[in-house]
Protein backbone atom coordinates (compact mmCIF):
# COMPACT_ATOMS: atom_id res chain seq x y z
CA UNK A 1 0.00 0.00 0.00
CA UNK A 2 1.40 3.46 -1.28
CA UNK A 3 1.20 6.13 0.76
CA UNK A 4 -1.89 8.02 -1.08
CA UNK A 5 -3.76 4.64 -0.27
CA UNK A 6 -2.89 4.84 3.67
CA UNK A 7 -4.13 8.64 3.67
CA UNK A 8 -7.74 7.61 2.34
CA UNK A 9 -7.89 4.71 4.43
CA UNK A 10 -6.52 6.15 7.71
CA UNK A 11 -8.31 9.17 7.23
CA UNK A 12 -11.22 8.39 9.76
CA UNK A 13 -9.56 8.92 13.17
CA UNK A 14 -8.98 12.51 11.57
CA UNK A 15 -12.73 13.08 11.36
CA UNK A 16 -13.53 12.06 14.92
CA UNK A 17 -10.58 14.20 16.05
CA UNK A 18 -11.67 17.62 13.80
CA UNK A 19 -12.32 20.67 16.24
CA UNK A 20 -15.71 21.40 16.87
CA UNK A 21 -16.39 24.91 14.75
CA UNK A 22 -16.94 27.76 17.15
CA UNK A 23 -17.77 30.16 14.72
CA UNK A 24 -21.03 30.65 12.36
CA UNK A 25 -21.87 32.79 9.55
CA UNK A 26 -22.36 36.23 10.04
CA UNK A 27 -26.28 36.89 9.68
CA UNK A 28 -27.32 38.52 6.66
CA UNK A 29 -24.42 38.22 4.83
CA UNK A 30 -24.03 36.03 1.61
CA UNK A 31 -21.95 33.47 1.87
CA UNK A 32 -19.36 33.14 -1.02
CA UNK A 33 -17.04 30.18 -0.96
CA UNK A 34 -14.44 29.82 -2.63
CA UNK A 35 -11.22 27.52 -3.65
CA UNK A 36 -9.14 25.98 -6.66
CA UNK A 37 -9.24 22.62 -7.49
CA UNK A 38 -9.94 20.17 -5.08
CA UNK A 39 -10.82 23.02 -2.62
CA UNK A 40 -13.46 24.44 -4.73
CA UNK A 41 -15.18 21.37 -5.50
CA UNK A 42 -15.77 21.14 -1.40
CA UNK A 43 -16.67 24.63 -1.22
CA UNK A 44 -19.57 23.39 -4.30
CA UNK A 45 -20.99 20.99 -1.41
CA UNK A 46 -20.59 23.42 1.20
CA UNK A 47 -22.24 25.85 -0.17
CA UNK A 48 -25.59 23.99 -0.98
CA UNK A 49 -25.76 22.84 2.19
CA UNK A 50 -24.98 26.77 3.53
CA UNK A 51 -28.10 27.71 1.12
CA UNK A 52 -30.12 23.68 2.58
CA UNK A 53 -29.46 25.68 6.26
CA UNK A 54 -31.16 29.30 5.15
CA UNK A 55 -27.43 31.23 4.49
CA UNK A 56 -27.74 32.86 0.93
CA UNK A 57 -24.40 31.29 -0.69
CA UNK A 58 -22.89 30.18 -3.88
CA UNK A 59 -19.30 28.84 -4.92
CA UNK A 60 -16.72 30.70 -6.90
CA UNK A 61 -13.34 29.78 -7.55
CA UNK A 62 -10.31 31.75 -6.33
CA UNK A 63 -9.45 33.90 -9.64
CA UNK A 64 -13.30 34.55 -10.73
CA UNK A 65 -14.08 35.91 -7.20
CA UNK A 66 -10.64 38.42 -7.26
CA UNK A 67 -10.98 39.38 -10.60
CA UNK A 68 -15.18 39.64 -11.12
CA UNK A 69 -16.55 39.37 -7.79
CA UNK A 70 -20.06 41.71 -9.07
CA UNK A 71 -20.53 38.67 -12.06
CA UNK A 72 -21.16 36.51 -8.67
CA UNK A 73 -22.45 38.52 -6.49
CA UNK A 74 -24.13 42.19 -6.79
CA UNK A 75 -22.37 45.28 -5.60
CA UNK A 76 -23.47 46.40 -2.44
CA UNK A 77 -24.53 42.99 -0.71
CA UNK A 78 -23.02 42.32 2.56
CA UNK A 79 -20.66 39.71 1.91
CA UNK A 80 -18.77 37.01 3.98
CA UNK A 81 -15.73 35.08 2.24
CA UNK A 82 -15.26 31.93 3.10
CA UNK A 83 -11.69 30.63 1.70
CA UNK A 84 -11.43 26.63 1.60
CA UNK A 85 -7.42 25.76 0.94
CA UNK A 86 -4.95 22.84 2.28
CA UNK A 87 -2.22 24.47 1.79
CA UNK A 88 -3.22 27.70 2.34
CA UNK A 89 -0.79 29.29 -0.37
CA UNK A 90 -2.73 28.78 -3.35
CA UNK A 91 -2.40 32.31 -5.29
CA UNK A 92 -6.00 32.68 -6.13
CA UNK A 93 -7.22 31.70 -3.07
CA UNK A 94 -5.26 33.94 -1.06
CA UNK A 95 -5.50 36.72 -3.54
CA UNK A 96 -9.60 36.35 -2.83
CA UNK A 97 -8.93 36.62 0.57
CA UNK A 98 -6.78 39.84 0.82
CA UNK A 99 -8.48 41.63 -2.06
CA UNK A 100 -12.03 40.66 -0.26
CA UNK A 101 -10.67 41.84 2.86
CA UNK A 102 -9.42 45.64 1.47
CA UNK A 103 -12.89 45.45 0.28
CA UNK A 104 -13.91 45.29 3.73
CA UNK A 105 -15.51 41.64 3.41
CA UNK A 106 -14.88 39.79 6.82
CA UNK A 107 -13.26 36.25 5.88
CA UNK A 108 -13.58 32.93 7.54
CA UNK A 109 -10.53 30.52 6.39
CA UNK A 110 -11.16 26.62 6.27
CA UNK A 111 -7.66 25.46 5.97
CA UNK A 112 -4.89 22.36 7.33
CA UNK A 113 -2.43 25.42 7.28
CA UNK A 114 -2.39 27.76 10.34
CA UNK A 115 0.80 29.85 9.91
CA UNK A 116 -0.24 30.36 6.09
CA UNK A 117 -0.60 33.14 3.98
CA UNK A 118 -4.09 32.31 3.61
CA UNK A 119 -4.61 32.66 7.77
CA UNK A 120 -2.80 35.82 7.84
CA UNK A 121 -5.26 37.52 5.15
CA UNK A 122 -8.49 35.88 7.44
CA UNK A 123 -10.57 37.21 10.57
CA UNK A 124 -11.78 33.69 11.65
CA UNK A 125 -9.69 30.58 10.95
CA UNK A 126 -11.37 27.29 11.57
CA UNK A 127 -8.52 24.29 11.25
CA UNK A 128 -7.73 21.08 11.25
CA UNK A 129 -4.54 18.73 11.18
CA UNK A 130 -4.26 16.33 8.53
CA UNK A 131 -2.81 13.01 7.22
CA UNK A 132 1.10 13.28 7.57
CA UNK A 133 1.62 11.06 4.53
CA UNK A 134 -0.67 13.17 2.40
CA UNK A 135 0.81 14.02 -1.07
CA UNK A 136 0.58 16.10 -3.82
CA UNK A 137 -3.31 14.13 -4.24
CA UNK A 138 -5.65 15.72 -1.48
CA UNK A 139 -7.55 12.91 0.01
CA UNK A 140 -8.29 13.31 3.52
CA UNK A 141 -7.70 16.80 3.59
CA UNK A 142 -10.59 17.05 1.04
CA UNK A 143 -12.76 15.48 3.19
CA UNK A 144 -11.78 17.20 6.44
CA UNK A 145 -12.55 20.33 4.79
CA UNK A 146 -15.60 19.62 3.66
CA UNK A 147 -17.09 18.21 7.33
CA UNK A 148 -15.45 21.41 8.88
CA UNK A 149 -17.46 23.38 6.30
CA UNK A 150 -20.75 21.57 7.24
CA UNK A 151 -20.34 21.96 10.18
CA UNK A 152 -19.46 25.76 9.82
CA UNK A 153 -23.42 25.54 7.65
CA UNK A 154 -24.91 24.46 10.91
CA UNK A 155 -24.92 20.09 10.70
CA UNK A 156 -24.14 17.74 12.98
CA UNK A 157 -21.28 15.59 11.63
CA UNK A 158 -19.59 13.31 14.15
CA UNK A 159 -19.07 9.86 14.93
CA UNK A 160 -22.19 8.32 13.44
CA UNK A 161 -21.06 9.39 10.08
CA UNK A 162 -17.68 8.58 10.44
CA UNK A 163 -18.58 5.08 11.41
CA UNK A 164 -20.72 5.07 8.16
CA UNK A 165 -17.90 6.61 5.89
CA UNK A 166 -15.96 3.31 7.29
CA UNK A 167 -18.51 1.09 6.48
CA UNK A 168 -19.24 2.29 2.87
CA UNK A 169 -15.37 2.36 1.99
CA UNK A 170 -15.04 -1.73 3.32
CA UNK A 171 -18.48 -2.69 1.93
CA UNK A 172 -17.20 -0.99 -1.73
CA UNK A 173 -13.50 -1.94 -1.54
CA UNK A 174 -14.02 -5.78 -2.43
CA UNK A 175 -16.06 -4.56 -5.54
CA UNK A 176 -13.72 -1.73 -6.80
CA UNK A 177 -11.32 -3.83 -8.97
CA UNK A 178 -13.99 -5.81 -11.05
CA UNK A 179 -15.76 -2.55 -11.61
CA UNK A 180 -13.16 -0.98 -12.81
CA UNK A 181 -12.30 -4.00 -15.14
CA UNK A 182 -12.62 -2.94 -18.98
CA UNK A 183 -13.19 0.61 -18.18
CA UNK A 184 -11.70 3.37 -19.51
CA UNK A 185 -14.28 6.20 -19.21
CA UNK A 186 -15.54 7.51 -15.84
CA UNK A 187 -18.76 9.00 -15.20
CA UNK A 188 -19.63 10.98 -11.76
CA UNK A 189 -23.32 11.86 -11.00
CA UNK A 190 -25.24 14.02 -7.91
CA UNK A 191 -27.36 16.42 -7.42
CA UNK A 192 -27.53 18.84 -4.70
CA UNK A 193 -24.68 18.53 -2.41
CA UNK A 194 -23.82 15.46 -4.10
CA UNK A 195 -22.34 17.43 -7.44
CA UNK A 196 -19.41 19.21 -5.99
CA UNK A 197 -18.05 16.31 -4.54
CA UNK A 198 -19.21 14.55 -8.27
CA UNK A 199 -17.20 16.99 -9.52
CA UNK A 200 -14.19 16.08 -6.55
CA UNK A 201 -14.20 12.59 -7.61
CA UNK A 202 -14.26 13.02 -11.92
CA UNK A 203 -11.02 15.13 -10.79
CA UNK A 204 -9.14 12.72 -8.61
CA UNK A 205 -10.16 9.99 -11.41
CA UNK A 206 -8.20 12.53 -13.95
CA UNK A 207 -5.39 13.48 -11.29
CA UNK A 208 -4.72 9.92 -9.96
CA UNK A 209 -5.28 7.80 -13.04
CA UNK A 210 -5.08 10.20 -15.89
CA UNK A 211 -8.31 8.93 -17.14
CA UNK A 212 -11.17 10.43 -19.11
CA UNK A 213 -13.84 11.36 -16.51
CA UNK A 214 -16.91 14.14 -16.43
CA UNK A 215 -19.05 14.72 -13.28
CA UNK A 216 -23.08 16.03 -14.00
CA UNK A 217 -26.37 16.92 -11.96
CA UNK A 218 -27.65 13.08 -13.03
CA UNK A 219 -31.02 14.13 -15.39
CA UNK A 220 -28.24 16.43 -17.33
CA UNK A 221 -26.44 13.50 -18.14
CA UNK A 222 -29.63 12.66 -20.71
CA UNK A 223 -28.85 15.80 -22.22
CA UNK A 224 -25.83 15.27 -24.72
CA UNK A 225 -23.39 13.60 -22.47
CA UNK A 226 -25.09 10.09 -22.46
CA UNK A 227 -23.67 9.88 -26.28
CA UNK A 228 -20.73 8.71 -24.56
CA UNK A 229 -21.63 5.75 -22.52
CA UNK A 230 -20.65 2.05 -23.96
CA UNK A 231 -19.38 -0.68 -22.22
CA UNK A 232 -16.23 0.95 -21.58
CA UNK A 233 -17.87 3.40 -18.90
CA UNK A 234 -18.53 3.46 -15.29
CA UNK A 235 -20.66 5.48 -13.75
CA UNK A 236 -20.37 6.36 -9.86
CA UNK A 237 -24.10 7.08 -9.53
CA UNK A 238 -24.69 9.20 -5.82
CA UNK A 239 -28.29 8.70 -5.18
CA UNK A 240 -29.85 12.33 -3.40
CA UNK A 241 -32.78 10.25 -1.76
CA UNK A 242 -35.12 12.66 -3.06
CA UNK A 243 -34.85 11.98 -6.25
CA UNK A 244 -34.34 8.65 -6.49
CA UNK A 245 -36.87 7.31 -8.24
CA UNK A 246 -35.72 9.37 -11.65
CA UNK A 247 -32.35 8.67 -10.96
CA UNK A 248 -32.62 4.75 -10.82
CA UNK A 249 -34.95 4.86 -13.80
CA UNK A 250 -31.82 6.87 -15.37
CA UNK A 251 -29.06 3.95 -13.72
CA UNK A 252 -31.07 1.53 -15.54
CA UNK A 253 -30.85 3.20 -18.82
CA UNK A 254 -27.10 3.71 -18.57
CA UNK A 255 -26.98 -0.03 -17.98
CA UNK A 256 -28.92 -0.97 -20.62
CA UNK A 257 -26.02 0.87 -22.98
CA UNK A 258 -23.52 -1.22 -21.18
CA UNK A 259 -22.18 1.20 -18.78
CA UNK A 260 -21.40 -0.35 -14.87
CA UNK A 261 -23.20 1.57 -12.44
CA UNK A 262 -21.56 2.04 -8.73
CA UNK A 263 -24.90 2.83 -7.16
CA UNK A 264 -24.57 4.63 -3.76
CA UNK A 265 -27.59 4.60 -1.94
CA UNK A 266 -29.45 3.46 -4.98
CA UNK A 267 -29.53 0.56 -7.58
CA UNK A 268 -26.76 -0.17 -9.62
CA UNK A 269 -24.40 -3.39 -10.90
CA UNK A 270 -22.90 -3.07 -7.43
CA UNK A 271 -25.52 -1.10 -4.90
CA UNK A 272 -24.37 -0.20 -1.09
CA UNK A 273 -26.49 1.65 1.44
CA UNK A 274 -25.04 5.28 2.35
CA UNK A 275 -25.64 5.48 5.79
CA UNK A 276 -24.23 8.72 8.15
CA UNK A 277 -26.71 11.62 9.99
CA UNK A 278 -28.95 13.28 8.10
CA UNK A 279 -27.95 15.18 4.86
CA UNK A 280 -24.31 14.05 5.62
CA UNK A 281 -24.08 11.42 2.35
CA UNK A 282 -21.55 13.65 -0.02
CA UNK A 283 -18.94 13.11 2.80
CA UNK A 284 -19.94 9.42 3.62
CA UNK A 285 -19.01 8.98 -0.15
CA UNK A 286 -15.76 10.65 -0.42
CA UNK A 287 -13.12 8.21 0.35
CA UNK A 288 -14.80 5.62 -2.19
CA UNK A 289 -14.55 8.37 -5.07
CA UNK A 290 -10.88 9.11 -3.69
CA UNK A 291 -10.20 4.86 -3.51
CA UNK A 292 -11.66 4.81 -6.87
CA UNK A 293 -9.09 6.47 -8.27
CA UNK A 294 -5.91 4.68 -6.48
CA UNK A 295 -7.52 1.46 -7.83
CA UNK A 296 -7.60 3.12 -11.62
CA UNK A 297 -4.09 4.31 -11.45
CA UNK A 298 -2.88 0.85 -9.77
CA UNK A 299 -4.32 -1.23 -12.83
CA UNK A 300 -2.40 1.11 -15.37
CA UNK A 301 0.77 1.45 -13.07
CA UNK A 302 0.77 4.67 -12.83
CA UNK A 303 2.22 6.31 -9.22
CA UNK A 304 -0.34 8.47 -7.38
CA UNK A 305 2.37 9.97 -5.55
CA UNK A 306 4.24 11.34 -9.02
CA UNK A 307 0.68 12.89 -10.54
CA UNK A 308 1.60 14.24 -14.14
CA UNK A 309 1.98 17.81 -14.12
CA UNK A 310 0.87 18.57 -10.55
CA UNK A 311 2.75 20.40 -7.77
CA UNK A 312 1.12 20.20 -4.63
CA UNK A 313 0.43 23.85 -3.85
CA UNK A 314 0.00 25.94 -7.33
CA UNK A 315 1.62 29.08 -6.57
CA UNK A 316 1.80 32.00 -9.48
CA UNK A 317 4.85 34.16 -9.58
O1 LIG B 1 -6.30 23.51 -1.19
P1 LIG B 1 -5.12 24.15 -1.81
O2 LIG B 1 -3.86 23.94 -1.04
O3 LIG B 1 -5.37 25.60 -2.10
O4 LIG B 1 -4.84 23.45 -3.15
C1 LIG B 1 -5.73 23.21 -4.13
C2 LIG B 1 -4.95 22.38 -5.09
O5 LIG B 1 -5.25 21.05 -4.91
C3 LIG B 1 -5.42 20.43 -6.15
O6 LIG B 1 -6.77 20.13 -6.27
C4 LIG B 1 -4.58 19.19 -6.20
O7 LIG B 1 -5.11 18.14 -5.47
C5 LIG B 1 -5.03 21.44 -7.18
O8 LIG B 1 -5.86 21.46 -8.27
C6 LIG B 1 -5.12 22.76 -6.47
O9 LIG B 1 -4.14 23.61 -6.92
Amino acid sequence: MNATERGIREQFPLWDRAPDCRIAPRPDHVQVVVGCGTSVHIADSIAVFLNAHGRASRPVPGNEWTRRPHDYVPAGLPVEIVALSRSGESTETVAAARTSREAGHPVVAITCAPQSALCAAADRLIETDTHPEEGIVMTASASLMLLLGMRYAGMTVGQPTTAAARTLLDRADPHLAGLIEGRTHFVFLGGGAFYGVAREGALKMQEMSLSQSEAHHPLEYRHGPISLIDERSLVIMMYHQDTLEEESLLAHDLLAKGAKVLGLGGPGTISLPVGGEPGTGPLVCLPVLQLLGEYVARSRNLDTLAPRHLTKVVTIG
